[in-house]
């Protein structure tokens, strides 16, 4: 176990259950993200990846395995419903494909909430700032592009200044250049910020800029790939 280990899932399983009908699907993970890591999950729909993201970030748990967040006492997988809402708040940003921003509230307003809810939370203005949206804080989410509202969705993850960002599917409803500036903002966060960030995406392409690629397949981790020139998402072609 390395010191930099920011999550640690070992022989994790997940298994849901409908009724008396078990739907199996995780099967003995084992993963190491390092801080600083710019992880991109890719496979198959219905292979597992958001499950996967889900675990993660706390907002399910797995069936059997551990999963540790920071240090080894801290083990994710058996906090209690109030240590997962905490986990949750204090340390993950989620980013997901579609903004769910509250359309009532401007730019800066969506992004107050979330950074109220941590003691170390940023200034919202510095949190659109950082993604580049300085000109459109009072802009309400009807009166932005898709582009612009997943930036505010990016500020509001970062805004509660969170060490791990998850990012589900992105860019999937942007298009290839409004996408590629949105991991132009996640690669900044990584980068400057320090921030770890685990993506999954259909688009393989997207790996060139991972430091490690997981290719989930039926529920299990069919390879990894490292990356030891990760490059920008710019000099991404697709
Ligand atoms: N709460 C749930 N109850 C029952 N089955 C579930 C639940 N959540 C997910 N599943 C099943 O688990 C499998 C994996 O789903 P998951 O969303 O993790 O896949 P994915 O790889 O992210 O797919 P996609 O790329 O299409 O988003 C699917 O077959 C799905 O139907």
């Amino acid at each position: 176990m390395s010191a930099e280990t920011i999550i640690s899932i070992e022989n994790v399983s997940k298994t849901f259950f409908m009724g008396d009908v078990k739907v199996p699907v995780l099967h003995e993970i084992n993963l190491q993200i390092k801080q600083g890591d710019f992880v991109v999950i890719v496979g198959p729909s219905g292979s597992g990846k958001s499950t996967l993201l889900n675990l993660i970030g706390g907002l399910d748990r797995p069936t059997t395995g551990k999963i540790w967040f920071d240090r080894p006492e801290q083990q994710v997988s058996s906090f209690t419903d109030p240590q997962l809402t905490a986990y949750r708040r204090e340390h993950v940003g989620f980013v997901f494909q579609f903004y769910n921003l509250v359309p009532t509230l401007t730019a800066t307003e969506n992004v107050q909430i979330a950074s109220e809810l941590s003691q170390e939370g940023m200034d919202p203005a510095g949190a659109l700032e950082l993604v580049g949206l300085e000109h459109r804080v009072e802009h309400f989410p009807s009166q932005m592009s898709g582009g612009e509202q997943q930036r505010v969705a990016i500020a509001r993850a970062i805004a509660k200044n969170p060490r791990l960002l998850l990012c589900d599917e992105p860019t999937g409803a942007l298009d290839l250049s409004t996408g590629r500036s949105i991991l132009g903002v996640l690669h900044k966060l990584n980068q400057e910020l320090g921030k770890t960030v685990v993506l999954i995406t259909h688009n393989s392409a997207i790996s060139e800029m991972a430091t490690r690629t997981v290719h989930i397949g039926s529920g299990t981790i069919a390879s990894m790939t490292e990356n030891e020139h990760p490059i920008s998402p710019e000099e991404i072609s697709w």
